[in-house]
């Protein structure tokens, strides 16, 4: 489908110059014309098939290439460390940072004790090197935990909210330790100055697997890892569906340390033994687990834990990471465990943040363009991503959007990989700030300055044990990360009433307004939600640590009173109503 031609060309996000938008100062750039047809065709290298973004994808992203000749650390490349490290399109750390959890609950055979500072930790002097380099300052309390919880050697699963730095919580001490043994540990790999793939292509046999449900998170954990890789002997590879195989191949051949992937092209690649063996994984991450564990993945994880020559001893660590953790898949993370596992999550389980300023609107099914137009002319213009529940209505929303005046673009699963790329780029770089959007961009993907998340339709309750508010969670978790503010707005109807209770308690969690039309679902009793069930799933007593002052998370330099650190009852989730004022829209911080 290609969409009207008469477009003018792309502006720049820097909203204002162009376009019809209104609000003080601010315009919506003006709508570009999506030539789908362009990004048809193969994902394989084609002469001429040049359109929208690379064909080859995240896989031949430039990475740092070891040289057998360097030392103990590599030299500087000024124009890769641009690219890994510049500001452009990476999120940087907000002013409320103050407001993020820090009453942790974790369970396990020692206590852990978090390690509150970089230095503190051990790190190999080029990860610190490549940590001060990102800009960041201080770990973020699940850093602070798991880098204690990785030096214990056990399996953990660990749960904090959207936008906490899960990602680096586990890439920097596990690349840290693997920098100190990594002659010891690694497979032979070809020297890549001199390289002939005829005569010196290799077997990849990571050190470590990391598998999240989507391609483009695992684009974005790839680029991460990329980050600390950085000037060390450690070669990341990246393997995701509708990503061109032969690339792809090519990569692994040349020698790969950290591969991260999705399920169904690992199990591709895991069936030819000769390209690619598990038999030297240490570690194996589970990005957005609980998802991974659901039913839909089911055989394929377990195909991918214990299938093939996967490292089955004892030296092989899981870790599994997500902001939500519906019992059914504790239960599930628990089957897999070895017997001692530690269980580490900051806040209540599954909990919203409070720097979102969370909005419920009470819109009927054939109101919602009319009230969505409105909503979008409403306020400045800023990156605003939709979630809409069918592929259908993207598509058709996106079409509306965009013969209305408005730079939109959207993705769903039946979009190429090249199409969902470009949209993507496309949203990041600002030239179509609005992306509607399916489930597909609910999780993990970190987009610098999305300031509204607006819920066109709310969650599905009935799709799986990760669907409903679990869904919400995530989806509204694409905005106010790492300390910074956001906005979402969700239209209901009373076809979300199934939703409707748990959506109240996450609201009262978080001091949020609940609307009148609401307030049959608010919880009996004192009018505090009880989420008590969703915080363990053992009999014994966890035990509770709170940091102690932990300082300043890049632009937070308040310091704590001694009285936030006073001991909390089991139920550390205490409804964040009593503490945390709800986040106000703050304009200025966007774009
Ligand atoms: N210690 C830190 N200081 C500053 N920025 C950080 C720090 N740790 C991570 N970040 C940044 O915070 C952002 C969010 O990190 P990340 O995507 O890992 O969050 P997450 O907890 O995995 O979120 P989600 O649950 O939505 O997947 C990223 O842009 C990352 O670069």
């Amino acid at each position: 489908m290609a969409r009207s031609e008469e477009a003018s060309p792309v502006g720049a996000l820097d909203v204002g110059e162009t376009g019809e938008g209104t609000g003080p100062g601010k315009k919506w750039p003006t709508p570009r014309p999506h030539d789908y047809n362009a990004l048809k065709g193969p994902t394989e290298v084609v002469e001429g098939a040049s359109k929208g973004p690379a064909p080859e994808g995240a896989a031949a992203y430039k990475k740092y290439e070891w040289n057998d000749e360097y030392g103990d650390v590599g030299p500087r490349v000024p124009e890769l460390e641009d690219e890994l490290f510049g500001t452009e399109f990476r999120m940087q750390v907000g002013r409320h940072m103050e407001t993020y959890d820090r009453f942790v609950t974790t369970e396990g055979p020692v206590k852990i004790v978090p390690v509150q500072k970089w230095e503190d930790a051990g790190l190999h002097p080029v990860i610190m090197d490549n940590i001060r380099m990102a800009g960041y300052a201080f770990p973020t309390v699940i850093q602070q935990f798991i880098m204690a919880a990785v030096n214990e050697n056990k399996d953990v699963v660990a749960v904090s909210q959207t936008g906490s730095g899960k990602t680096a919580a586990y890439l920097i001490p596990i690349l840290s330790r693997l920098c100190g043994k990594f002659k010891k540990l690694s497979a032979r790999r070809p020297n890549l100055s001199a390289y002939n793939r005829t005569l010196n292509r290799a077997r990849a046999e990571p050190l470590v697997l990391i598998v999240a449900p989507t391609r483009e998170l695992v684009t974005q954990i790839f680029d991460e890892t990329r980050r600390f890789c950085y000037r060390t002997m450690l070669r990341p590879c990246v393997v995701y569906g509708g990503g061109s195989t032969r690339i792809q191949r090519e990569e692994l051949e040349k020698g790969c340390d950290i591969l991260v992937a999705t399920p169904g092209r690992l199990m591709d690649f895991m069936s030819k033994p000769d390209l690619l063996s598990l038999k030297r994984v240490r570690y194996t991450i589970l990005d957005e687990a609980d998802e991974m564990l659901d039913q839909d993945w089911a055989e394929d994880l377990t195909k991918i834990m214990s299938g093939g020559d996967a490292n089955e001893d004892d030296d092989h660590t899981y870790l599994f990471f997500s902001a939500t953790f519906p019992k059914e898949m504790r239960r599930a993370a628990r089957r897999v465990m070895e017997k001692e596992y530690y269980r580490i999550s900051v806040g209540r389980i599954g909990s919203t943040h409070t720097n979102i300023h969370q909005d419920i609107k009470l819109v009927e099914h054939q109101d919602k363009r009319e009230e969505l137009y409105n909503l979008l002319f409403s306020m400045p213009p800023v990156r605003t991503l939709i979630f809409v529940n069918s592929k259908k209505q993207a598509d058709l929303l996106d079409d509306y959007l965009f013969n209305k005046g408005l730079p939109s673009t959207s993705i769903h699963s039946e979009r190429t990989q090249r199409e969902r790329e470009d949209a993507l780029l496309a949203f990041r770089q600002g030239t179509c700030p609005i992306l509607v959007t399916t489930g597909v961009a609910a999780r993990g993907l970190d987009i610098k300055n999305v300031m509204h998340v607006i819920n066109y339709d709310l969650p599905d309750t009935d799709k799986s044990a990760t669907g409903g508010i679990h869904e919400y969670t995530h989806r509204i978790g694409r905005t106010a990360r790492i300390g910074n503010q956001g906005r979402a707005t969700s239209f209901y109807n009373e076809r979300n009433a199934d939703l409707a209770p748990a959506l109240v308690k996450v609201l009262l969690e978080n001091g949020q307004t609940v609307p009148e039309f609401l307030d049959e679902f608010r919880p009996e009793g004192d009018g505090k939600p009880d989420f008590e069930s969703d915080h363990t799933d053992s009999d014994e007593q966890p035990e509770e640590f709170v940091p102690k002052k932990s300082g300043n998370v890049g632009g937070f330099s308040g310091g704590f009173d001694d009285d936030d650190f006073a001991p909390h009852a089991k139920t550390a989730a205490t409804p964040a109503t009593a503490t945390a004022p709800a986040a106000a829209f703050d304009a200025s911080e966007d774009w």
